[in-house]
């Protein structure tokens, strides 16, 4: 009997089982597949804050198509980076794209632009300020627009501590459109700066931003702290100067609106706070005085020339705890009356101050030589101003140190060098006869030495190190006019200056005798051949000769004289020098240097001071 072989329950359900799993497990791995190549992206939003910006995250798991983020996000206002220093090769780099997507919209672009810059040295409350600014201009109607005592100040980044904050040129994403008063809309565009004179930035790279912030804006605040100092003033006529050398040089002044903004004014008792005391004090130390001394006068000279309006405002200083809390953030701090009471005032200031420079009826609208620019120009002058500080057409801005070790130095090599020159053209000059190169030669290195002995003996600014580069360049200096003076002196030597004559009538003579002989033996083709050299050096020579008489044609003179010597160097010299007796040489120079030394007095060696 055939019997059916026993299947148990737990054989007949694994198999679909198996395969349904295997299926499920296939299906997975091509949606893991699908979604990881990008078809469908499950994304988390990266962080796109710029300062201030809340992130918005979408949910990790969700899939969702993939959008750029910046659809999703909603823009928020903040500072944006125009200008930074690139780290390979420390140059300034504009930003093109983000300044276009700001200056470029078309709610603005077409307007006239007023742009108000803040820029002095670093950690001096800059970015501070301009948050006020902010707060200004986004709560112009209101009368409380500085804020609540509450109010964290926030915006341009701004912190305590003593490293940099800002770098290069920042602006404000949001551009106000104001109506003036006559109105006309214009568009106000706020621009922060990187400090100056901060440790990891050249007297270069501070000049650079200062001018090109100067050059682009309207109103120039320059924050300064205590005093204006006479260094400060240097530095303002310095990095003005650099403006004013990459702008196209006009009649008029070149640069707008400049306020001295003085923070932490300790002298009220003298000139008070604000705007009327600033402008009284500044009256008095922008003062040209005819006592005073030519230096001071310029700088206060220079000043003036670059601004059409300058004005002071002074602004007291806002407690030891806006200076020095590290978790102050705008807030009033409380618990100490007295600090509270000094930054209240600064703020009543600060609340004058910011209308002055704000106000409908004060903005100054950015003009360049002379006419009114509006966004879209404000671009393209970027773009052109930022071109000429990558280039090397203008001169480095350096330390004083630098700059004044430099001249000390150049000065001396230029004194070393006309002691030097003096004293050569005593021995070889004009009015000398021709002499000896081997004497010359040892009068060159006499002179050198003294010359040298003469640079080294000034006193000099920048070390020995310094000193020993310009050292070189005045040796070298020495060794190019001495190659001028052999030359010179080679021109006397008149069997030098007959080499040319005397060649062609070497080579007139062969000629000469050669057709002469060819022509007695038969070999007339010979006889033409060397008839025809000796008329071309007959018509060579009288070339030559009326160059030296005229003075015309020198070109043709020079080139006949490289001819003559090239053949007294390759063939007639080399015959010379084969058939003329060393000793009979070694004579003939010897009576002619014995009777060129009679004739020479040489001079004593000039005293060297
Ligand atoms: N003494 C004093 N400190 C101030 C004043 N205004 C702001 N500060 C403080 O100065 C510090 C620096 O402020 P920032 O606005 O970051 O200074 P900054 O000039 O922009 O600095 P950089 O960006 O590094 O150039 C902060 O701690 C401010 O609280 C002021 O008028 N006087
Ligand atoms: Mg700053």
């Amino acid at each position: 009997m055939h019997q059916e072989p026993v299947r148990t329950g737990y054989n007949v359900s694994i198999l679909p089982l198996f395969k349904c799993f295997i299926i499920i497990f296939l299906i997975t791995c091509y949606f893991e597949y699908v979604t990881n190549e990008g078809i469908l992206k499950v994304k988390s939003c990266p962080s796109t804050e710029p300062y201030g910006m809340p992130q918005v995250k979408l949910n990790q798991f969700s899939v969702v198509p993939w959008i750029p983020t910046a659809v999703i996000e909603e823009e928020k206002p903040g500072p944006i980076q125009i200008v930074r220093a690139s780290e390979s090769d420390y140059i300034f780099e504009l930003d093109n794209a983000a300044l276009e997507k700001i200056l470029l919209q078309d709610h603005v672009k077409d307007l006239n632009v007023v742009v108000v810059s803040v820029a002095g040295a670093f950690r001096k409350g800059k970015s501070f300020l301009l948050d006020f600014m902010l707060r200004y201009m986004y709560n112009q109607d209101s009368v409380s627009w500085i804020g609540g005592n509450n109010e964290p100040l926030t915006g341009f980044k701004w912190r305590g501590g003593c490293e940099r904050e800002t770098t290069g040129i920042q602006v404000w994403s949001d551009v106000f459109v104001v109506d003036k008063p006559d109105g006309s809309k214009v568009a106000v565009l706020l621009v922060d700066t990187q400090g100056a004179f901060d440790s990891q930035s050249t007297i270069k790279d501070s000049a650079t931003v200062f001018a090109l912030s100067t050059m682009t804006s309207s109103v120039q605040v320059y924050n300064l702290s205590n005093n204006i100092q006479e260094d400060d003033l240097q530095h303002l006529q310095l990095f003005t100067e650099y403006g004013r050398l990459a702008m196209e040089e006009t009649k008029t002044k070149p640069f707008q609106s400049l306020m001295f903004l003085i923070r932490d004014w300790s002298f009220p008792y003298e000139h008070e706070y604000g705007l009327k005391g600033g402008c009284k004090f500044l009256r008095k130390r922008l003062e040209v005085k005819a006592c005073q001394h030519e230096e001071l006068q310029n700088v206060r000279r220079h000043i003036d020339s670059c601004f059409k309006n300058i004005a002071c405002f002074l602004l007291p200083h806002p407690g030891l705890k806006v200076s020095t809390n590290p978790h102050f953030d705008g807030r009033l701090i409380g618990g100490d009356r007295n600090n509270d009471n000094l930054y209240l005032e600064c703020r009543t200031l600060i609340a004058e101050l910011v209308p002055l420079l704000l106000a409908p009826d004060r903005l100054v609208e950015k003009e360049i030589s002379g006419s009114r620019i509006t966004c879209k120009d404000l671009v393209e002058y970027f773009k052109a101003y930022i071109k000429i500080y990558q280039g090397d057409e203008l001169p480095h801005p350096k330390s004083m140190l630098q700059a004044t070790a430099e001249a000390n130095n150049l000065t001396a090599v230029a004194g070393a060098k006309e002691l030097y020159s003096r004293n050569m053209e005593q021995v070889c000059g004009g009015d000398q006869p021709y002499m000896a190169p081997a004497d010359l030669e040892h009068y060159h290195a006499a002179f050198a030495e003294d010359s040298v002995k003469y640079f080294r003996s000034i006193k000099k600014m920048g070390g020995e190190e310094f000193c020993q580069r310009y050292q070189t360049q005045l040796e070298s200096e020495m060794e190019e006019a001495f190659a001028n003076f052999s030359k010179h002196n080679e021109g006397k030597n008149i069997f030098y200056a007959a080499r040319t004559p005397a060649t062609l009538f070497v080579v007139m003579f062969f000629t000469y005798v050669l057709s002469g002989v060819t022509g007695f033996i038969g070999l007339s083709l010979f006889a033409k051949l060397a008839n025809l050299v000796l008329g071309v050096a007959l018509l060579l020579l009288c070339i030559w000769a009326y160059v030296k008489y005229s003075g015309e044609f020198r070109e043709a003179g020079m080139l006949i004289d490289q001819l003559a010597e090239a053949l007294w160097e390759q063939v007639l010299k080399p015959l010379a020098d084969n058939y003329m007796e060393d000793s009979v040489r070694q004579t003939v120079f010897n009576s002619i240097r014995a009777s060129l030394a009679e004739q020479g007095s040489r001079p004593t060696r000039l005293k060297t001071d």
